[in-house]
């Protein structure tokens, strides 16, 4: 594929000095749209590939101080709430995100921006002093960035010519050929796997991990070189028994360049639910330190 400047994506953030999602310091490229829903995301706001309305009604300044949002809504999607606040009706909202646009406090504001190759790596770049010295680079993420396929390839393509270190996470769920491009400007691949129980991974994100794991070993074999950094989120009551943790490991013994690190289930993203006007699918879970001490000594016996 022919690299574009030009081509355009939906990103929902960017986030610069992150040091978890890649070697060294590096910036985080959050793109919108994904196939899978995990009941625990922490980026719902990912998940609709389209831009969103958030809502934060805590920098809400008052209808009686403000009101601009209730004038600056076409549709009428906006109305008085008992608390001298706004509410917003989503059955009625057309996203022309007008009221965003009026409120002066961003209590209104939108997730999701079009943003080309050039203006994200003009933002990347702003850190190049630190990557240098660090060996970090840019790590796109998401959602699912393999969704947004012609664009991550444009802009991971393009990053690769100005010679960054680039990363990409991954739930795997994507067309083969769009990944194997991706790997092919890839220095590192984070690449989850969730559960290796059809049944479970399908009730709980939605799809099967049938495709997820045929990828899996199509990276594996027809990229030997490229290290891949698998990841398994430990979530209460879905993937947290010993025997869960024991086949991911067995699944990815014998692969070469292949690194293995469990991530503690956290409820980081509970806020934006409420923003999005979603109700958070896994309530007051939260995982057991004791449970995850477990967990990590399976997967270092088996020398991952
Ligand atoms: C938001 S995802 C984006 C990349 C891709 N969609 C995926 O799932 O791998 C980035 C990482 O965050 C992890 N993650 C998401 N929600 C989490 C949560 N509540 N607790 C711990 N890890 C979480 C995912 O498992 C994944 O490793
Ligand atoms: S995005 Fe548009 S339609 Fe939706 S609430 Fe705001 S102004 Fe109204
Ligand atoms: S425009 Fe913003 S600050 Fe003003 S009333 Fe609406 S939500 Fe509140
Ligand atoms: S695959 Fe990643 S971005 Fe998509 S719903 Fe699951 S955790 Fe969220």
């Amino acid at each position: 594929m022919e690299a574009n400047h030009q081509h355009a994506g939906y990103v929902f953030n960017i986030q610069q000095f992150s040091v978890h999602d890649g070697p060294g310091i590096r910036t985080m490229v959050f793109l919108k749209g994904c196939p899978l829903r995990c009941r625990w995301c922490s980026n719902p706001e990912s998940q609709d590939t389209r831009p969103e309305l958030a809502y934060n009604p805590n920098k809400c300044i008052g209808l009686a101080a403000c009101g601009s949002c209730l004038k600056a809504c076409p549709h009428k999607a906006i109305r008085p709430a008992d608390n001298d606040k706004p509410a917003v009706d989503r059955e009625v909202c057309r996203r022309c995100f007008n009221c965003t646009t009026a409120c002066p406090t961003t209590a209104l504001h939108t997730f999701g921006q079009l943003m080309t190759v050039d203006d994200i790596l003009a933002v990347v770049e702003s850190d190049n002093v630190f990557y240098s010295r660090s060996g970090g680079g840019l790590t796109v993420s998401g959602g699912e960035p393999l969704l947004q396929g012609d664009f991550t390839l444009a802009l991971l393509k393009e990053a690769k010519r100005r010679r960054l270190n680039t990363a990409m996470e991954t739930s795997g769920y994507a067309h083969w050929q769009t990944l194997a491009e991706a790997c092919r400007y890839l220095n590192t691949l984070i690449y989850d796997i969730k559960c290796l129980d059809a049944g479970r991974h399908r009730t709980h994100t939605r799809l099967p991990n049938q495709l997820i794991l045929e990828n899996f070993n199509k990276v594996t074999a027809a990229f030997p070189d490229l290290p891949v950094l698998v990841r398994t989120p430990v979530i209460p009551g879905f993937n947290d028994t010993e025997a869960d943790i024991a086949a991911i490991s067995d699944f990815l013994k014998g692969r070469a360049g292949v690194s293995y690190e469990l991530l503690p289930y956290h409820r980081l993203g509970q806020q934006k639910y409420e923003f999005l006007g979603i109700e958070y699918p896994l309530g007051g879970t939260s995982l057991n330190e004791a449970t995850l001490a477990r967990l990590q000594a399976v997967k270092n016996q088996k020398q991952y």
